[in-house]
């Protein structure tokens, strides 16, 4: 039924009671028959919130301006950027253990709505990356846009707008050396820190706001937009650093452009690996030389797990940027010549979009170049039904998907679990802490006749 609502509750401020966690990091009241999303609150608060934005639907949206009844999850506010309207962290009024229970009610929420997956459980379990549950300075790549007086700013949340109060989540090193870089106003700066102790700053210029409608990124095609990205990956010059970043997970070494796509948590690189080490060498009747696929694979980081786990796995890495892929070939290890390089015998690369390798690549009449296991990592909006669909059909035994999206995880998780395939499991990693954000890592197996 669609809720007729003609009365615009903007500017109205509304006593609420608090309930459950949203997907997209607000909390949920109800008024007069409405949902009320509202930012700043906690489960269990009663709060005022003054509604900013009614579309005049079955709900609308506010801000917290008091609480009433406080929760015992909350606590000051860490971000000076956030406590100033900044879009960066949403949730750093929770305090963190809390904050993983909740991301966790949202990844079963969404694997129920979204994927029409019984999750077992009213909350997912959702972990401290490797352990290392500090809610600030986790962050080892940011970018920052600098305001007409030269000083760098972080985005204002639904604007495009400067808060130049500092975010926490950066790495105090990076903080330190992106506020005296001197680079003059309309600058993008890049502020990232190496697994060496390096800190690189690189700047370029900041991409002009393109008003809405014509020109704009959704009527720009995708070649265009690579076309852009791959010029503008040329263009940064650097204040201190340089172009070669070092990452490290155990013994393993890549050395990456500053475009390259890392993991940002310092410690999510190496939790995530360990996960993808263990689905895979638990995936069931695996052959000793399995056909693995890392799709959407950047440098290799799930490649080399995948090695580690099954020395004589056959691992083809499908990236469609070349400077990730670019630094499969640098990674090193500690000298085994068998498993020093994840670029060695058995790891291939494939620059390609992941819809494309699919459509023309090793699947053929072709049984045995078909995937024992495929390790997915997409970006935020996932891997969407036709490549899981096409997944479910070639893939013989484990597919682990690592989602950074709680939606688009359980869309995709959806696809595979309707075409028969068994979730074995799924857990979050709290990989975006003082956010609501939150990394999902499903684990599933194919059906059993396979
Ligand atoms: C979340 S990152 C994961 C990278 C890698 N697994 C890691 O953990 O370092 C997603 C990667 O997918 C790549 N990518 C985005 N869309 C893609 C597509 N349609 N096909 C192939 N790769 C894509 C991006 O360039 C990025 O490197």
């Amino acid at each position: 039924m669609t809720h007729e609502h003609t009365t615009d509750w903007t500017g109205r401020v509304l006593r609420l009671e608090v309930a459950g966690p949203a997907h997209g990091g607000e909390f949920v009241a109800r008024h007069e028959g409405r949902v009320v999303f509202c930012r700043g609150g906690i489960t269990g608060e009663t709060v005022d919130v003054l509604v900013e934005d009614d579309p005049g639907r079955a709900f609308c949206r506010g801000t917290v301006q008091s609480v009433i009844d406080v929760s015992p999850h909350r606590v000051e506010t860490a971000c000076p950027a956030a406590a100033a309207g900044a879009g960066c962290c949403d949730w750093s009024h929770i305090e963190p253990a809390a904050a993983r229970g909740f991301a966790g009610r949202i990844l079963a929420e969404q694997a129920v709505r979204i994927g029409r997956i019984d999750p077992r459980a009213d909350e997912i379990p959702v972990e401290a990356p490797a352990g290392d549950a500090t809610a600030t300075g986790w962050r080892t790549v940011a970018r920052w846009v600098t305001g007409p007086d030269g000083r760098p700013g972080v985005r204002r949340a639904r604007s495009r707008d400067l808060v130049m109060e500092p975010c926490v989540q950066p790495d105090p090193r990076i903080l330190d050396a992106v506020t005296v870089a001197d680079v003059g106003p309309g600058r993008e700066l890049l502020g990232l820190l190496g697994d060496d102790g390096t800190v690189h700053v690189a700047h370029r210029p900041a991409v002009r706001d393109e008003p809405r409608g014509q020109g704009s990124r959704a009527r720009r095609s995708a070649a265009t937009r690579a076309r852009a990205r791959r010029s503008r990956a040329a263009d940064w010059e650097f204040v201190t650093g340089g172009p070669d970043v070092v990452r490290r997970v155990g013994e393993r070494e890549w050395r990456l452009p500053p475009e390259a796509f890392w993991q940002a948590h310092r410690s999510a690189a190496t939790h995530y690996a360990s996960a993808v080490r263990t689905a895979v060498a638990q995936a069931p009747g695996l052959p000793d030389e399995p056909v693995v696929w890392d799709l959407y694979g950047g440098a290799g980081l799930f490649a080399a797990a995948v090695r580690e786990a099954v020395p004589g796995a056959d691992v083809t890495v499908v990236e469609s940027s070349s400077a990730s892929l670019g630094a499969v070939s640098t990674t090193s290890g500690s000298g085994d010549p068998d498993t020093a390089s994840a670029a060695g015998p058995g790891v291939h690369t494939v620059r390609s979009r992941v819809e494309t390798f699919l459509e023309d690549h090793a699947l053929d009449a072709d049984a045995r170049r078909a995937p024992d296991v495929v390790v997915l990592d997409p970006p935020r909006g996932g891997a969407g039904i036709p490549v899981m669909q096409r997944l479910a059909e070639v893939a013989r035994s484990r597919i682990v998907h690592v989602g950074c999206d709680a939606a688009s995880l359980a869309r995709d998780v959806g696809a595979l679990v309707a075409a028969g395939w068994t979730l074995t499991d799924l857990r979050g990693v709290a990989a975006f802490p003082g956010t609501h954000h939150v990394e999902g890592i499903a684990v599933l197996d194919a059906p059993v006749a396979r």
